[in-house]
Order: C-alpha cells, then structure tokens, then sequence
C-alpha cells in the first residue's frame, strides 16, 4: 500500500471514530501515524535536488514573499503591478507553470517577490504543482495567500489546510513545549501549566508510536496533541501569512467591509490599482525587517543603503550589524554609538550584544581608533527617541 492510500486509511478510522475520553488516547496515536507518514511524503526522491525543473529560483535581496493561491485569483497580474516583472496573466486557470521571480524596491531595500503557479485541494499530496509550490512557500519569509473575493469563503481554509499538512504553520508561535531526546533515563515529563487536552499516559503513546523510550519533556503551556506532534516532527515552519483578497472590484461594500476586517487580512483590486500600497505596507511590516545605517566617524551617514537585519534571518545585535558588514570585523570592535530607537541617549555605547531597532544609525569604534584615549569622551545626551523618527536623517550627527 501507497503513503498516501495509509493516510486516507488512517483519516477514514478517525472520522468512524467517535471523540470521548476513552477513545482519546488512541486518537492521539493515530495523529502521530499520519505525521510520520506525511514526514516521509515530503522527502524529495533520491537523487533530485528538491525543488524541482523551473522552480530552482536564487534567493536575491533582503526577503523573500511567496504569491500562494488558486488558479486565477490574480497572482501574476499582483507580481506585474509591484515589480515590474511582466508574468503572464490570463482568464484561464493554470497560466503560470514555474516560478517567476519580481523585486519590490521598497523602504530602500529589495524584496523578493516569488509568482507561484495556482494550487488546488490536494496540492500537498502531489496535485498539480503543488509539491514545487509549497517547496518554494517553505523558503520564503512569508506568504501572501491571494484569494478571489468574490469567490467561496472555504479557499482560505482549504489552502490553510493543505500547508499545514506539509509542516507550515501560518501565523501561529512554535509550541511552548521543551522537548529532548536522551539516550537513557526514560521519560521525564513535567508541566508548569494545567493540561486540558494532554496528560502523561498520551505524551508516553504518542513517543511510543515514534519509539522514543527516552525523553525530556516539560509543558509551558496548556498544548494540544497536535503541538507535540509538532514539536516531535521538529521540521514545522512557523511563517507569517497575509490574506489577500483581490478583485473587490467586482464584489458588494458589505463584503469587502467584512473580508477586510478579518485579521490579517487586507482587501485589494489589482485591476483598481486599488489598496496596494497597504498591502506593502502591511507586508513590510509582517517581514520585521531592521534597517541599519552605517555612519563613518565625522561624516554624515549614509542614508540610501542600509544594512538589512531580522530577527528570523540571524539576528538584530550589533554584533550581527558587525558580522553583515564583515566576518573579521568583529575582533577590531571596541564598541559602537548608536543613535535611534534602540538608545537611550544619542549616541548611546554599546556593546556586541545589544539589540538594534529599525532606522538606527551605528557608528563603529574600532580598538585602535581609541588607543591612548580616555573614557567619557562621548558626552551623554538625554534625548526623546520620539523625535529621532523621522528625523536621524534631518538631523546632523556629531561625532
Ligand atoms: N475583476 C478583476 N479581475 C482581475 C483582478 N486582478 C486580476 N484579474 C483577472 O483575473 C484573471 C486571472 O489573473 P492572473 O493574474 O492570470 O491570475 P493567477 O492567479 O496568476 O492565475 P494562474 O497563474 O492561472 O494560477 C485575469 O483575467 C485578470 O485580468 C482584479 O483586481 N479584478
Ligand atoms: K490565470
Ligand atoms: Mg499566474
């Protein structure tokens, strides 16, 4: 038998199943069989490189966008209208076969935007493209789910559900669970919160079906079956997702007043040219992207090519700042100033590890710059960071 015809098996005995407590502990292990055969679904065959033939798209600028949706809701024409990038849009379903990559010049960085071809229920098993789609979805920083407005409202959970069941999870924080695998010493298992949908006997099933005798485990929060099963799995991408209804062109007020107030969701008309510029607004502020200019010492800084940290792409502190500029950079540092958001004085000292903001400017202080020279150089102004918004670049840094 197939992985896929196990799986349907396996769904088809939990549907007949009904849900009680007695019958929960054998639910839970029936979910743990499904994902270990999804798991196993999503290995690329032997010998192929992953993504596959038109799909194999370099990774260019500072973030990566994916355009996920089914056939027709405007995907291409979406790309066309913020890149640049003509992509080929038609009244057809399936007009787009391969990746077609545009660039968004957007707050004075680059973003990837990625045109996908349409997907359909069943993508995650292999439908279509789906495999290559959701390949591609799984490299990006975040996803626009593109819907039709003025189709079923059931798209969006369809296509939720068919990224969920390939490891990605949309808008959601990872499972507060900690979770370690030992060589000896059986299962420890311990909360700090009340458990209403697990208990020690189902975590043991759960382990048991993936044959782990020994484990670690402590609950930070009230989790379900599921966030252990992806704790367990460990391959899960927690990714951003923006739900963005196009054509509002053609449907009524009340449903584009409704749609719009769903959360994070933004309504469009890619025909209108109508809310785009939310909806890069909206994007750019999903990505988290932190701006960083670089002052050289008595100069102004350089306002037109900053450097571009995030959180989920190595990290923020200065140090990261540092290694971005050059790897051996770091061992010349004695400290930097910092003027923005981040500082509590302008400039404020600081050291590797702290943590910078969007629209800061840094101005490094290396080792030998400093030889000979006393502390206190720097004198402290109390200033309101408020002001410095617009502002670092109006303003004339000293120093
Ligand atoms: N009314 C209306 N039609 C739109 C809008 N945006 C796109 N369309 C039309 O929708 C059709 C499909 O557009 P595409 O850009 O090809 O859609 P797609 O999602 O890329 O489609 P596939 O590549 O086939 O998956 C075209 O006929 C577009 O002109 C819009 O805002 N309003
Ligand atoms: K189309
Ligand atoms: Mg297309």
């Amino acid at each position: 038998m197939g992985i896929l015809e196990r799986i349907k098996e396996i769904e088809a005995e939990m549907a007949r199943t009904q849900k009680n407590k007695a019958t929960e502990y054998h639910l839970g292990q029936l979910k743990a069989k499904i994902a270990k055969l999804r798991t196993q679904l999503l290995e690329p065959p032997k010998g192929s490189s992953g993504a596959g033939e038109g799909f194999e798209v370099t990774k260019f600028g500072h973030g990566r966008v994916a355009l996920i949706g089914f056939p027709s809701v405007g995907k291409s024409t979406l790309l066309t209208l913020l890149t640049g990038t003509q992509s080929e849009a038609a009244s057809y379903e399936f007009t787009t076969l391969t990746c077609i990559p545009g660039i968004i010049h957007y707050n004075d960085t680059k973003i990837q935007l990625l045109d996908l071809p349409g997907i359909i229920e069943g993508a995650s098993e292999g439908k279509g493209r789906g495999r290559q789609v959701i390949a591609v979805s799984k490299s990006s920083d975040i996803v626009l789910m593109v819907l039709d407005a003025s189709k079923s409202e059931g798209h969006r959970q369809i296509l939720t559900k068919e990224l969920e069941a390939v490891g990605l999870r949309l808008n959601k924080k990872p499972p507060q669970i900690y979770f370690k695998k030992k060589k000896t010493g059986g299962i420890s298992f311990n909360s700090t919160s009340q458990l209403t949908h697990m208990d020690e006997k189902l975590c043991y099933q759960i382990l048991h079906e993936y044959k782990i005798h020994n484990a670690e485990i402590l609950f930070r929060e009230d989790a379900t079956v599921d966030d252990f099963i992806d704790v367990i799995e460990g391959n899960r991408k927690y990714m951003k997702c923006i739900y963005v209804y196009n054509k509002i062109d053609v449907v009524g007020i009340d449903d584009v007043d409704r749609l719009s107030r769903q959360p994070n969701s933004i309504v469009i008309s890619c025909n209108l040219k109508l809310n785009l510029d939310r909806l890069l607004a909206k994007m750019w502020e999903a990505m988290g992207l932190v701006r960083v200019y670089t002052k050289p010492q008595g100069q102004q800084p350089d306002f037109t090519d900053p450097v571009v940290l995030s959180l989920d792409r190595g990290g923020c502190t200065v140090e990261d700042f540092c290694n971005h500029i050059h790897r051996s950079l770091i061992k010349d540092v004695k400290y930097v100033l910092v003027w923005g958001i981040s500082a509590r004085h302008y400039p404020q000292h600081c050291g590797l590890s702290h943590m910078l903001n969007d629209e800061d400017v840094v101005q490094i202080v290396k080792k030998k710059d400093t030889e000979g020279e006393g502390r206190g150089r720097f004198k402290s102004h109390s200033n309101d960071p408020a002001r410095i918004s617009d502002r670092v670049k109006k303003a004339p840094l000293k120093t």
